[in-house]
């Protein structure tokens, strides 16, 4: 045996290595019984409440209101909302009253207008939910399931920083063209007798449009609009985009020192909080951040769930690089554990229209990624380091042991 520093990773591709080699030799209490997870029981609950979505009648302004008095500086969503399942329905029901270009971003997307003045960015579905995307993790355009998987995720994870997403099918023939703005007409277009949309985006392109289907509908994510201006960060951990460039942070295993001296630890804890939800989502683009009252937000979750057959460990470069992580996160990945995970992803509402198999199982596998890394962490670190957490005050504290 080598002594324990050299032992050491020099590399981050050392790192993940090692902790493969964790995974190999998980502990057994890692796989134990499903816990019952409150929740996402209190979520489902709620959408069950009122009838399979919620379908007794509030006015939609009032439903509106509700869910934009929501964004505050604990949350964009409120989870435990006995409102829930009436606006989950009502994103995905509400008639479009008003159809614009939404000119945000780089990828096409359309800003709705739902009855009742709410506003709604509409992502279309590109592919088959079972494609594969391959290269690399950034690959390829949206996954409007990865919108909706990342808000159920958010709920698993007790996060509430997703807005809300739901599966819906309009007709740009018929729901969207005819209340849309010249400018959206004006990137609109007509093949083989579709209706199409080109958008004007970065990655937007006439020959590259997106159109109803044969019976005039087109599926996509609807996604609640959040009335809030966010200051926008470059992400310490942003990737160069160029093959053959390496970004500083892939090139040291000590690049969390450096991040360390530049940010304060409540938002190093963020984007660790982040970085776990994003690797097991597999939405590995997250090149900015956005804040609302210093927390981060979770919005643009569209490049997960590309390839179910590769893991993309550097997602969690912020976690293996840091050795930190929020105790509340720490306990809520436990308590999905043993398969809780899949169950209750299982439970969500349409979820097999936008979660394959081999997705689901995949995010179990990444799950235990997780668990393996911070393994690594107390290997390589003193206990204590892992068992660090956050006080409100911004300082850290350390924790009793909270191993199991
Ligand atoms: N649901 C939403 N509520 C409020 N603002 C939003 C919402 N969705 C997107 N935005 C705003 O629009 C911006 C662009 O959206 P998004 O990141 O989803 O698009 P994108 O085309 O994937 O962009 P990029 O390619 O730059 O990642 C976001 O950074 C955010 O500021």
């Amino acid at each position: 045996y080598l002594p324990a520093i050299e032992r050491l990773p020099k590399t981050n591709q050392d790192v993940e290595e090692a902790i493969y080699e964790e995974l190999s030799r998980l502990p057994e209490s890692y796989s134990r019984d499903a816990l019952q997870l409150n929740s996402a029981e209190r979520f489902l609950s709620n959408i069950k409440r009122t009838g399979r979505w919620g379908l007794e009648s509030v006015p939609l302004q009032q439903l509106w209101a509700e869910a934009n008095s929501w964004p505050s500086d604990s949350q964009l969503t409120n989870l435990s909302s006995a409102l829930m399942g009436r606006i989950l329905y009502s994103l995905g029901h509400a008639r479009i009253t008003k159809a614009d270009l939404d000119t945000r971003g780089t990828q096409l997307k359309i800003l709705l207008t739902l009855m009742g003045e709410q506003e709604c960015v509409f992502k279309p579905k590109w592919y088959p939910i079972e494609k594969s995307i391959e290269g690399p993790v950034y690959a390829g355009k949206d996954r409007y399931g990865s919108e909706i998987v990342g808000f159920y995720l958010s709920v698993l994870l007790d996060k509430p920083f997703v807005p809300a997403s739901v599966e819906r099918t309009i007709s740009l023939k018929y729901d969207v063209l005819p209340v849309a703005t010249n400018r959206l007409l004006n990137v609109s277009l007509e093949k083989e007798n579709r209706s199409c949309v080109f958008g004007q985006c970065f990655y937007c392109s006439k020959e590259d449009p997106i159109c109803d289907n044969e019976g005039n509908l087109l599926t996509g994510a609807v996604i609640f609009n959040v009335r809030k201006s966010f200051s926008s960060y470059r992400s310490p951990w942003q990737r160069t985009y160029k093959k053959r460039k390496k970004a500083a942070w892939e090139d040291s295993v000590d690049y969390c020192s450096a991040v360390k001296t530049r940010l304060h630890k409540k938002r190093l804890l963020d984007l660790i909080d982040v970085a776990i939800f994003d690797f097991l989502l597999q939405n590995g683009d997250r090149h900015h951040y956005e804040t609302l009252d210093d927390n981060i937000v979770w919005l643009d979750n569209g490049k997960g769930l590309g390839n179910p057959y590769v893991q993309h460990l550097d997602i969690l470069a912020p976690l293996y690089q840091c050795c930190l992580i929020r105790k509340k996160m720490w306990q809520v990945l436990l308590s999905l554990a043993g398969g809780a995970l899949s169950k209750y992803m299982k439970l969500m509402p349409d979820i097999q229209n936008v979660l394959t198999e081999p997705h689901l199982r995949a995010m179990e596998q990444r799950l235990r990624l997780v668990f393996a890394t911070v393994e690594f962490c107390k290997g390589r670190h003193d206990m204590r380091i892992f068992d660090r957490f956050c006080h409100k005050s911004g300082h850290f504290e350390f924790a009793p042991n909270t191993s199991r």
